[in-house]
């Protein structure tokens, strides 16, 4: 399952909720994460809008007194002492800490101590918290990992705490170092399109960057922002569905692959599946693990990439950003790899996908879809190994003329 973020036209912490909420993510949900964190009350509303055409969801974040200025230590002991769920407490506390390591970095002060101004108002907390818990929930109920687009930053200046600050704001600019973004849509006029808050939520949230990875489609959140200029249509943009193993962006491998591969020995171990998920969805054909002992007797693991070339950039980008190496080995392999096809079995009355391989024209293998047989199992209280076996077994009668052995 992935879950695509299309920030062509920016990216701000309401775009992204008024996304969320529109992806299928209950409001409530998002009203009680903000009601757990604010001292002051907060209205989260949600209406219904045209933004250059396109039906858009803009959610609304009401607040009495939004202009309280809160430093990242402030913001933090909110974020503790709220009766929040675990997952979505750790997801703000980093968008925070990001963002204020960004806003220390520019203006030259300790994280810490940075007074967050706009940022730390009681709107933008509501903006990250929101957001944490509504990505958590689509997450929970689709799966992960979440990849980002090019995000549109904007052109020209624009009003802040600091005076007129030139776009991207200095905060976007620390904010999405090593991520792919761009001035905007074309003809559009000069504006902010991707604030601090926006950037903050994208970078810390995101597992990759990248164009959309292949899915099939089964959520679709528009979030409108504030603006409704003529040149394009001003939203954020949520897809998700299952992911697709054998689409067009992810071929059966034939001729040329590199071999990706580092020794690390420093990571936490509870990121690496994380990694590797992040690495599939950047376009790996597989990645894996092997324990190795390293120099100095070191236990560790070898991480190991296989990739087509136009995808190793990508690949690459999501190494360096998501482990602690900082090298890689590459070499170039040879791959012979069997023709596939997709068939499709019914088993307790819904559709089970089956990859077959062919050798010489003869089917070989069927392996059902581990996400299908999970499904069907969880859906009609089947044990997943019984749903495995008769999936397999429609499987090869189906192919029954037409297998190595017949
Ligand atoms: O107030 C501060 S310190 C501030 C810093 C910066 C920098 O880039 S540095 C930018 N801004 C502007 O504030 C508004 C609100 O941003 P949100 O992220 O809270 O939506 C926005 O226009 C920023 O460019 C403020
Ligand atoms: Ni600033």
């Amino acid at each position: 399952m992935t879950i695509w973020v299309d920030a062509s036209a920016g990216a701000s912490g309401d775009m992204l909720l008024g996304a969320l909420i529109g992806a299928g993510v209950p409001l409530a949900l998002l009203q009680d994460a903000v009601d757990a964190v604010s001292p002051e009350p907060v209205a989260l509303r949600a209406e219904q809008v045209d933004r250059g055409g396109l039906l858009a969801t803009r959610c609304h974040v009401e607040v009495a007194d939004s202009s309280t200025h809160r430093t990242w230590r402030d913001v933090r002991d909110l974020l503790v002492a709220a009766g929040l769920d675990e997952q979505v407490r750790a997801a703000a506390l980093a968008v925070f800490a990001r963002l204020a390591a960004a806003e220390g970095a520019v203006h030259g002060h300790d994280a810490d101590d940075v007074h967050l101004h706009e940022v730390g108002a009681l709107d933008a907390i509501a903006d990250v918290v929101g957001v944490c818990a509504g990505l958590a929930h689509l997450r929970d109920r689709v799966g992960g990992p979440v990849v980002v687009g090019t995000v549109a930053v904007g052109s020209g200046r624009v009003g802040a705490a600091h005076g007129s600050l030139p776009v991207p704001v200095p905060a976007v600019v620390a904010l999405l170092r090593g991520a792919p973004s761009y001035a905007g849509p074309p003809g559009a006029a000069p504006a902010e399109m991707c604030t601090p808050t926006g950037a903050a939520l994208l970078s810390t949230l995101g597992d990759a960057w990248g164009p959309q990875p292949a899915l099939v489609l089964e959520d679709v959140g528009v979030g409108a922002g504030g603006r409704d200029p003529d040149t394009h249509a001003n939203v954020v943009r949520v897809l998700a569905g299952p992911a697709v193993d054998a689409g067009p962006t992810r071929p059966p491998a034939t001729d040329e692959e590199l071999v990706l591969e580092a020794n690390v020995d420093d990571l936490d171990p509870r990121l690496w599946p994380g990694v590797l998920e992040a690495l599939m969805a950047a376009g790996a054909a597989d990645a894996w693990l092997t324990p190795v002992l390293m120099k100095k007797g070191r236990p560790a693991h070898t991480l190991s990439v296989l990739v087509r070339p136009e995808h190793a950039a990508a690949v690459r980008g999501v190494v360096f950003r998501e482990t602690s190496t900082i090298g890689l080995r590459e070499h170039p392999v040879t791959k012979r790899a069997l023709p596939r096809e997709v068939v499709e079995v019914q088993v307790a009355g819904a559709p089970v996908r089956v990859k077959v391989s062919r050798h010489e024209g003869r089917a070989v293998t069927a392996q059902p879809e581990w996400e299908d047989v999970a499904a069907v199992a969880r859906v009609a209280g089947r044990p997943a190994r019984a749903v495995l076996a008769e999936a397999r077994s429609q499987a090869w009668r189906l192919l029954e003329e037409d297998t190595a052995w017949s």
